[in-house]
């Protein structure tokens, strides 16, 4: 017999101004339940879930949980009742140690003056047992969160939010920044959830971890509930039908592009031992992919090209001309570079400026005549860029922050295409991005090898590197270890070499 639901959802809508984003969406969900929860970017998916987790209110429908109105008012009413939601953008306090962080509110104090005497030996016992609760063994619970990969950063996140009350658990895209381990010990630390009667929602964009991991499909489209299934039922290119409405080709069969004059030459790059003595080039036409795990220096490689970080050592040469490395990323971009990261933050987005703004900033230039800013040139390139990329919004005048997250990182898209580069560099330009949206990303990317211009690309996605690609580096410990070319590797192959013990290559082992 079914056990009834945990949580009922009852014809919720929300709007906000004049634009509803949800439509009289009702679902069950049971205890021990793992319901995916997917749909394009700006579906709805996090609208939901921050009603059901006490961020937003909805403006009409009803929750229940366990049987009785649910209407909480702040996500710290939903978690006094066992309801918590684990967010994409981390909210743990960098300044304060894993074990702070993990039992923040509940601080184990000694002596009669509780408020002065923290017991730090058995806060930090019992962050131990918290991390064992996900399997997590190697991170010492009195580091400084600030000190932590942002892999680790993710894991003590979800740690925190797995408390004895916990009876429904809202997982936001959580292993967008995990390693194929911590996404293993995720998975199984949610089986032992699953087993405890633990519902959980499970939002992704990863087709593949969703049919793993879920019982029940949960499809989204433009704030309709458009199926709910038996996850077994369905495949993966019929989960993709129902998100987008029709198929998405993936074609992992392509010719390798024919490859132009050299355009990028890196030469023995390194910066501390987060990048050590890295040579690659890429050539007009070529989309190189670099391939690695969590903290193998892909990002810092990037950032060194980008003149975000200093070099320590090498050089960089740019159609031809050679400068050893960049004092600021004002000279990469002034020799041709530009870079997308998936890291919004970091891009400098104005959330409160609208998307014509943030497309257009990149290259005042271009959308000014004699000093004045021509506001109809600009009107007219952030249009053709929304309809480009296909940016969900009321228009280009709707602020960036009111996007969902996989909208502001088309704009993040946008605003390059809009600069015209000859050597863009890609940090999971895809990540959070759904695969309609992935498709017309992948489009513009091609356009812009078709004219010549040379791509670097990382991604923890390797079917997205495999799709794209025409050689691809893979790294680990700082190290470019091996390059691929097209046709050469396997989806095996690139893990291997992404596990390479380099100290043992090196004979450096102690
Ligand atoms: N505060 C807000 N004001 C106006 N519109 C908003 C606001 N918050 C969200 N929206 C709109 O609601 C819609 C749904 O957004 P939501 O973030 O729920 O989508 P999502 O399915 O989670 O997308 P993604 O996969 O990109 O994270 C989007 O069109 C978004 O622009």
């Amino acid at each position: 017999m079914t056990p009834s639901p945990v949580l009922t959802i009852q014809s919720v809508s929300k709007t906000y101004g004049s634009n509803t984003v949800l439509h009289g969406v009702s679902l069950p969900l049971h205890p021990g339940e793992v319901l995916a929860l997917t749909g394009e970017n700006g579906a709805g998916k996090s609208t939901l879930s921050k009603i059901i987790s006490g961020l937003e209110r909805a403006s009409q429908g009803s929750l229940q949980l366990g049987g009785q109105a649910f209407a909480p008012a702040s996500r710290r009413d939903a978690e006094a009742l066992g309801v918590r939601m684990v967010m994409q953008e981390l909210s743990l306090v960098p300044t304060l140690t894993v074990a702070e962080n993990l039992l923040l509110g509940a601080i184990p104090h000694r002596g009669r003056w509780r408020a002065h005497w923290i017991d730090h030996a058995q806060l930090n016992t019992r962050a131990v047992a918290q991390l064992a609760k996900m399997g997590i063994e190697d991170i010492d619970p009195r580091t400084p969160v600030s000190q932590l990969g942002i892999g680790q950063q993710q894991m003590v996140e979800i740690a925190r939010n797995l408390q004895d009350n916990t009876r429904v658990l809202i997982l936001d895209e959580p292993t967008a920044m995990l390693t194929p381990r911590e996404t293993r010990h995720l998975f199984d630390q949610i089986a032992l959830l699953k087993a405890q009667g633990v519902a959980i929602v499970y939002v992704s964009h990863r087709l593949e971890e969703l049919i793993q991991i879920a019982d029940t499909l949960a499809v989204l489209r433009d704030g309709r509930l458009v199926k709910t299934c038996a996850m077994r039922s369905v495949t993966e290119p019929d989960i993709v039908q129902l998100m987008v409405g029709h198929a998405v080709d993936q074609d992992m069969g392509r010719p390798r592009r024919p490859r132009g004059p050299l355009l990028l030459n890196a030469k023995n790059l390194g910066r501390g031992t987060a990048v050590q003595d890295v040579s690659l080039q890429v050539h007009a036409g070529e989309v190189f992919g670099i391939a690695g795990l969590v903290g193998s220096g892909r990002t810092e490689l990037l950032r060194l090209l980008f003149g975000a970080d200093r070099t320590d050592t090498g050089e960089i040469t740019i159609q031809g001309t050679a400068h050893k490395g960049w004092r600021s990323p004002i000279k990469a971009i002034a020799a041709g570079i530009g870079l997308v990261t998936e890291d919004r933050k970091s891009q400098g987005l104005l959330l409160s400026q609208p998307i014509r703004i943030n497309t257009t900033l990149s290259d005042v230039g271009a959308v000014s005549h004699a000093g004045w800013l021509d506001r109809a040139r600009e009107d007219s390139i952030a249009q053709n860029m929304v309809q480009r990329l296909s940016i969900r919004c009321s228009g280009p005048e709707q602020a960036v922050g009111t996007l969902s997250g996989g909208n502001q990182q088309k704009v993040v898209f946008a605003r390059w295409l809009h600069r015209e580069c000859n050597v863009l560099l890609l940090d999971e330009p895809t990540r959070g991005v759904d695969v309609g949206a992935r498709a017309d990303i992948y489009a513009e990317l091609e356009k812009m090898a078709e004219a010549g211009k040379a791509l670097l690309m990382v991604s923890s996605d390797l079917r997205e590197l495999m799709q794209m690609c025409d050689r691809i580096g893979v790294m680990a410990h700082g190290r470019l270890v091996t390059v691929f070319e097209r046709g050469e590797w396997t989806e095996k192959s690139l893990l291997a070499a992404a596990f390479t013990d380099t100290a043992a290559l090196n004979g450096t082992h102690g």
